[in-house]
């Protein structure tokens, strides 16, 4: 019988939820009156650690023996003794143990003991919580893998970011969870702003708004806006080539430009044709905690994600992705003439 990994589902909707909201004070409070670019520990760290703090917290209740891929540590935290990183850790503390104790959300469950009466953790155990995320990952068994803050670069522009959970199993990814706190649910609508997705293996992917309480089942068709998804940061995907791309496959629309994973939300809900991300140069490794997630929410919609020469991702590899060749996610309907056209499009600039 297959597994419905329904406590896995409802364990990290909670903690993408209590991250959201931490994530989003943290701007509120710090970003908008501009202290965070005044010195280099910026509210952003604070906001990274304290997030992966909480969803590592929040997983180690309710399955203690899960190992966790994730993107931030505490080294450099724990190898400074000046003043400044201590205060730091002081707000780690107090952000980790409000968003651990706040109200009761969805997929909550007393069982762990997440929520007003949660035991206030100490910066040490907050510390080792994060450190949990140092796992090497591979190939077997069950793992965790956060992006606490996914496009921190859009977090800091007040734009697009994501707090991602996903859990794999021998490689496969079986439950993604992306919270999205600055993406409008309807574009046309800006001010309603916050949106979960959902993804389990062999149970489709959802859209849930933050507020109110309804989902809706996300089904990714060939008739979707003929526009390119693509990072906001050129030096994160190359801007050159997919302008290539849409050129050879007649698209006329600019491509919609957004940091983080919401991007494979966007894919997975119809706001583009094509998450698309080639590499800007050589020798950088994608991390499986920045497409983990986005990759279920799109083949769950009925979708495909595959790099440029239309082989899967291997998420067994250990933090990385191994070798590089750009990332693609489409209706399967127009994945070989959007790989063909990558094709032609990379040609085109070699000779260029
Ligand atoms: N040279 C590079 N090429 C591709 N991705 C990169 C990169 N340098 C950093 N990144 C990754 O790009 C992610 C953001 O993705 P996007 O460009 O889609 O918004 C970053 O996640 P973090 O913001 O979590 O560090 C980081 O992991
Ligand atoms: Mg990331
Ligand atoms: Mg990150
Ligand atoms: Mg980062």
């Amino acid at each position: 019988m297959a597994l419905t990994y329904a406590l896995e589902k409802q364990v990290a909707i909670s903690a993408v939820l209590r991250a959201c909201s931490l994530t989003s004070s943290v701007f509120n409070k710090l970003v908008k009156n501009e202290t965070v670019t005044k010195n280099d520990k910026s509210p952003v760290t604070v906001a990274d650690y304290s997030a992966q703090a909480v969803i590592s917290a929040i997983l180690a209740r309710a399955f203690p023996d899960d190992p966790i891929v994730g993107e931030e540590d505490t080294k450099t935290l724990r190898g400074d003794a000046s003043a400044e990183v201590q205060l730091l850790k002081d707000r780690i503390t107090s952000l980790a143990n409000d968003a651990l104790r706040e109200p009761l959300k969805l997929g909550d469950d007393k069982a762990w003991r997440i929520g007003p009466d949660t035991p206030v953790l100490t910066t040490e155990e907050l510390l080792d919580a994060i450190d949990r995320g140092n796992h090497p990952g591979g190939p077997s068994g069950r793992l965790w893998t956060v992006d606490p803050i996914d496009g921190t670069k859009g977090f800091l522009r007040g734009e697009q970011y994501a707090v991602c959970l996903a859990l794999i199993v021998d490689s496969e990814v079986k439950v993604g969870v992306i919270g999205c706190p600055n993406l409008p649910v309807d574009w046309n609508n800006p001010e309603d702003k916050g949106v979960l997705f959902v993804a389990v293996k062999g149970q489709g992917t959802e859209q849930r708004p933050f507020s109110g309480s309804g989902s809706s089942q996300l089904k990714l068709s060939a008739s979707t806006p003929r526009r390119l998804l693509e990072s906001y940061e050129s030096g994160h995907s190359s801007h050159g080539l997919s302008e290539r791309v849409s050129k050879i496959l007649g698209i006329t629309e600019a491509p919609l430009r957004l940091d983080s994973q919401v991007k494979y939300g966007a894919l997975a809900r119809g706001d583009g044709m094509s998450y698309m991300r080639m590499p800007t140069g050589v020798g950088y490794k994608e991390k499986i905690w920045d497409h983990a997630s986005g990759n279920l929410l799109v083949t769950e919609a009925g979708g495909i994600v595959t790099d440029s020469r239309g082989e899967p991702l291997n998420f067994g590899l250990g933090r990385t992705l191994g070798e590089n060749y750009g990332i693609i996610g489409c209706a399967k309907e127009d994945h070989s003439s959007i790989l063909k056209a990558i094709a032609q499009a990379q040609q085109e600039s070699a000779k260029a």
